[in-house]
């Protein structure tokens, strides 16, 4: 595949604790990751998932490595400069959606653009396209709390994707819905990442899932390998 490299993980290096409580989690974990390419990342409890994704999204910083956005070296850039890139690059989703209560989906999608800066009606007008999409489009005017899990989610994603990023990273994101949703929603990821080239690194237990997208990874002593 010779799509661009949206993600380049280097020798990421990551610890937790000292002296005695000690805890290497990533020992030089090498990851690239290609517009339009779905990857997911398999691996057992604690091997260091969460962590991995949240370097990849410039939300801590590894000990050692190189994380580069889009052929952006992102070691020593400022907190404010990684900041912008998180949010003009990056989206996130996770397995609790952490939607704002109090605003209707359609608001919670709008948020993100109106941040960046985009007018109030084009803002809106793409985040009612992003629920048609989701196929949810007639629950736009509902709180999170008047929706199913499933349809969380996929407003969760909405949002997410609402400022076209060029990577979505995704933990556990349908850790809590049932099969069928779950389904829905990869699909959903999925069909996004092909006809947005967006790189999309999904965090999940479940291996039936993870069977529909391009790549599976594992993590396996601190590094990442890829699977069959
Ligand atoms: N802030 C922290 N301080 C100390 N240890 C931590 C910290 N964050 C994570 N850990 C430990 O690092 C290891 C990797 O955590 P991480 O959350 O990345 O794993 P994970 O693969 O995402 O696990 P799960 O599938 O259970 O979510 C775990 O053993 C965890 O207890």
């Amino acid at each position: 595949m010779n799509a661009r490299v949206a993600l380049q993980l280097s020798g990421i290096e990551r610890h937790y604790g000292e002296g005695d409580t000690f805890l290497p989690i990533l020992k030089g974990a090498d990851l690239t990751l290609r517009s339009g390419e779905t990857v997911a990342l398999v691996a057992p409890s604690g091997t260091g998932k969460s962590t991995l994704l949240h370097i990849a999204g410039l939300l801590e910083h590894p000990d050692e490595g190189e994380v580069l956005v889009n052929g952006t070296s992102c070691n020593g850039l400022s907190d404010d400069r990684r900041t912008a890139i998180r949010r003009n690059e990056i989206g996130f989703v996770y397995q609790f959606h952490h939607l704002l209560p109090e605003f209707s989906a359609l608001e919670n999608i709008m948020m993100p653009q109106l941040i960046a800066g985009l007018p109030k009606a084009e803002a809106a007008e793409r985040a009612s396209a992003l629920l048609d999409y989701m196929r949810i489009g007639h629950r736009g005017s509902h709180r999170p709390t008047e929706l199913s899990g499933g349809e969380q989610q996929r407003v969760a994603i909405a949002r997410a994707v609402a400022n076209a990023p060029l990577i979505l990273l995704a933990d556990e994101p349908t850790g809590n819905l049932d099969p069928e949703t779950a389904g829905y929603v990869f699909e959903a990821l999925e069909a996004l990442a092909r006809q947005s080239g967006l790189a999309a690194l999904i965090a999940t237990h479940n291996h039936e899932l993870a069977s529909l997208m391009d790549r599976r990874v594992t993590i396996e002593d601190g590094k990442v390998v890829e699977l069959k």
